[in-house]
């Protein structure tokens, strides 16, 4: 099992990021979208890591960017069809993240049967804060996470809202394929997502255990000699 110090920068192990789907039921309901039966899950790949400091960049393709604020799963120990009651020691800690949706992309892509990757895997798409060791927060069903642009509260939610759990989701997902050390899996966002534009300040948080500000940046034209 990697320790907390080594796992402290898991940005820099360039491992799997999974991203859950549909995991709260308001969210679902304002994209419109049926409730899962199953988990729904897709992939970031390493480099979609942002940093503060560094800014988030809106694709030249997208002109709808929308924040989705998640609680982050770093996985701690390689874990393989592992049970439920389990589950939990394969975890190291947390970190609040974003799943930055080009969303007029991921309208598209649902409209023609296409992965979201476009839509959710693009360069500086999962903003990630200071990594939380897992005995800082006894219980991850328990915290409040938020979200505000521009100062103003847009994204309010409960991890305990989640329709699938945690250890369900490290189950679930290891039947599938094996998790690995420096894993991170995002676990869905509350409702509330909403647009950004470039210059925008974003700042979210843990209530009580972290809190990340990032700015909006507007994503060069292929070919273009300036911008990000
Ligand atoms: O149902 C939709 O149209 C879109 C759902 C998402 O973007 C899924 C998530 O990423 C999420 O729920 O966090
Ligand atoms: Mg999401």
């Amino acid at each position: 099992m990697a320790n907390s110090k080594q796992l402290s920068r898991f940005w820099e192990w360039g491992r799997n990021i999974v991203c859950v789907g549909r995991n709260y039921a308001e969210h679902a309901k304002e994209m419109g979208s049926a409730l899962p039966a199953e988990p729904l899950f897709f992939l970031k790949p390493s480099s979609a890591y942002v940093r503060e400091g560094s800014p988030i960049v809106r694709p030249y393709y997208c002109r709808n960017l929308h924040h989705e604020v998640e609680l982050g799963v770093v996985i701690g120990r390689r874990a393989r069809a592992v049970p439920q009651d389990a589950a939990m020691q394969h975890v190291a800690g947390y970190a609040l993240c974003l799943d930055m949706t080009a969303r007029d992309t991921q309208e598209r892509c649902k409209k023609n049967g296409l992965p979201w990757t476009l839509a959710k895997g693009f360069g500086s798409s999962c903003p990630v804060s200071d990594f939380v060791p897992k005995e800082k927060i006894p219980d991850p069903h328990k915290l409040q996470i938020w979200l505000k642009v521009n100062g103003k509260l847009r994204q309010e939610g409960d991890t305990s809202s989640m329709i699938f759990s945690i250890p369900y989701l490290i189950s679930y997902i290891s039947h599938i394929f094996t998790l690995e050390e420096g894993d991170l899996i995002l676990t869905g966002s509350p409702k509330g997502v909403g647009a950004v534009e470039a210059n925008d300040e974003i700042e979210a948080g843990i209530r009580d255990v972290v809190t990340m500000k990032f700015t909006v940046a507007q994503g060069a034209e292929p070919g273009s000699p300036k911008g990000v």
